[in-house]
């Protein structure tokens, strides 16, 4: 009798639910999907079983520029309202969307630090400011050898598989993982020589994926959390790279970002006691993925676009001929600032594949907005997807479906600095990526050398037929997108 009363219950309150999510709810007249206008189940089941990547797009082609993709949360495509959500001095008002910041097990522990998670908008900008020099670009030239170091190994793993069909965002990831960790912790993992990095990444992308999908129920994951603290494994997750294996100042033996976060730590004051190493462990965490696929994609597009190889090729030769750069030399930081069409090839690349392809989503403030004729109340969440931002015509010039570097070299200087302001890449102006700086110089560095010392040929085409190793290329991902079957035969030049 009991079990009849709780079912007729259980099936009333859904009812209600679903009527009022369709009817009555305050973003009811929004178009999306149904189940999605429904149940936040929809978008966490197309997360869980990785289709974001390309889902955004999908909507709002189906749905037009303003799409429901849960009960509560709206996507937007329309750049006219990049500065209100995005812009520089908006991060207090427009909050992070709990789908981020419900993981942030640090919530309430000042000597813990979690940036991307960060919720606490004074302790955010806190944070920005005092680790903000260690992750300017002089500071990540200071440490340009330990790239190099990178770049030398890197080339002698290409040289061994010379002519051998590799899947090279794999290659990539080895490689990710020993800059970052040699970069962090002053010694590389290991990985591009052995050509293994003991299913590191694996296990990351699994942290990310469930992250990625977890997120858009924020009670299920603090439930998880809980239940995770009484170690029930519920993610397969493992610290790459140990905590208690981070060395401290006093035994690094090359001079390491740790050092410079660990020289903060103790001369500022008001820093939290496990800060600098919570801030290394970002650097793996939010830095090996984001940089390994964005070295994947400027490969991509560039292999793909014969045009654009050549232009990049004579670029390089040209700076070899004055004498800029030298053959089978890791090429200098500063070297790579006059070679502009290699520059123009990373924001190309990142424009039509940046690597965090979902929305930014953010709660609206207390004045609400109007999204293209519909208002959103405070306290909803809207986001806009970079990727979908980077096809805008109005922000990026004609033909923004190709890959075209030279809009970053003819564009009028007004016309670059919207293109570089209203860009989602690396985020928005109010919570920009502080790892930008360091990752730019290390892609900058690696491509240069990979394209002076090697024909780089991509043999098969994203979502195509299967390459001549018998692996089709796919893309996949709930929160960073990953590519698995990219194949590429490299020749020494
Ligand atoms: C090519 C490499 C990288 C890409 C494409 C990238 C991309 C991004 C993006 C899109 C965001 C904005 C997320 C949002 O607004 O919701 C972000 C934020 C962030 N990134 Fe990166 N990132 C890269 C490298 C790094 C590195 C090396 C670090 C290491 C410190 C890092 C740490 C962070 C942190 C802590 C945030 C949060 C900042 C805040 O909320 O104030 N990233 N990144």
């Amino acid at each position: 009798m009991w079990l009849t009363y709780i079912s007729f219950a259980a099936a009333a309150t859904i009812a209600a639910s679903i009527i009022y999510n369709l009817f009555l709810h305050p973003l009811a007249g929004i178009p999306g999907p149904l189940l999605a206008r429904i149940t936040p189940l929809w978008i966490f089941c197309q997360c869980k079983n990785n289709r974001r990547p390309n889902l955004d797009l999908q909507l709002h082609q189906q749905y037009g520029s303003v799409v429901r993709i849960s009960p509560n949360e709206v996507i937007f495509s329309n750049p006219a309202y990049f500065k209100t959500v995005y812009g520089a001095g908006s991060s207090r008002a427009w909050g992070r969307s709990p789908f981020l910041t419900v993981h942030n097990q640090f919530a309430r522990d000042y000597d813990r630090l979690n940036m991307l998670l960060e919720s606490d908008m004074d302790k955010l900008r806190f944070q920005r400011r005092v680790f903000g020099p260690v992750y300017s670009t002089a500071n990540a030239r200071k440490h340009e050898e330990l790239i190099d170091n990178n770049d030398r190994r890197f080339a002698a793993r290409l040289q061994s598989l010379a002519g051998q069909v590799m899947d090279f965002y794999v290659e990539l990831e080895y490689l990710g993982v020993d800059i970052y960790c040699e970069m962090t912790f002053g010694e590389a993992f290991g990985a591009v020589e052995r050509g293994d990095d003991g299913g590191q990444m694996e296990s990351m992308a699994k942290r990310w994926s469930w992250i990625g999908y977890i997120g858009f129920i924020p009670w299920l994951c603090a439930l998880q959390h809980e239940l995770m603290k009484r170690n029930v494994p519920f993610s397969q997750f493992r610290c790459p790279f140990p905590v208690h294996a981070v060395p401290t100042i006093e035994d690094t033996i090359t001079p390491c970002i740790l050092d410079d976060l660990q020289i903060v730590s103790k001369t500022k004051s008001g820093v939290g006691r496990s800060w600098a190493t919570d801030m290394a462990m970002t650097n793996i965490g939010a830095g090996i993925d984001t940089t390994s696929w964005t070295l994947a994609a400027v490969v991509a597009t560039v292999g793909s676009n014969p045009s654009a190889y050549e232009k990049l090729q004579t670029e390089l030769e040209d700076a070899v001929k004055s004498g800029l750069i030298k053959k089978n030399t890791p090429v200098p930081y500063d070297a790579t600032l006059s070679l502009p069409y290699l520059q123009a090839c990373v924001n190309e690349a990142m424009r039509l594949y940046p690597n965090v392809a979902v929305s930014l989503a953010r709660i609206v403030p207390q004045e609400g907005i109007v999204l293209d004729g519909y208002y959103i109340p405070p306290k909803y969440i809207v986001g806009m997807n970079s990727k979908q931002l980077g096809l805008s015509e109005e922000v990026f010039g004609a033909d923004t479906s190709s890959f075209i570097p030279e809009r970053w070299l003819e564009a009028s200087k007004e016309q670059l600095g919207e293109m570089e302001s209203r860009n989602l890449g690396f985020g928005g102006p109010s919570r920009k990526c502080p790892g930008k700086n360091v990752a730019w110089v290390a892609m900058a560095k690696i491509l240069a050398g990979l394209y002076l010392n090697f024909e780089v040929e991509v043999l098969n085409k994203l979502g195509g037929e299967e390459g001549p190793g018998g692996r089709r290329w796919i893309e996949l991902g709930s929160f960073p997108t990953k590519w698995e079957g990219m194949e590429v035969r490299v020749q020494p030049r």
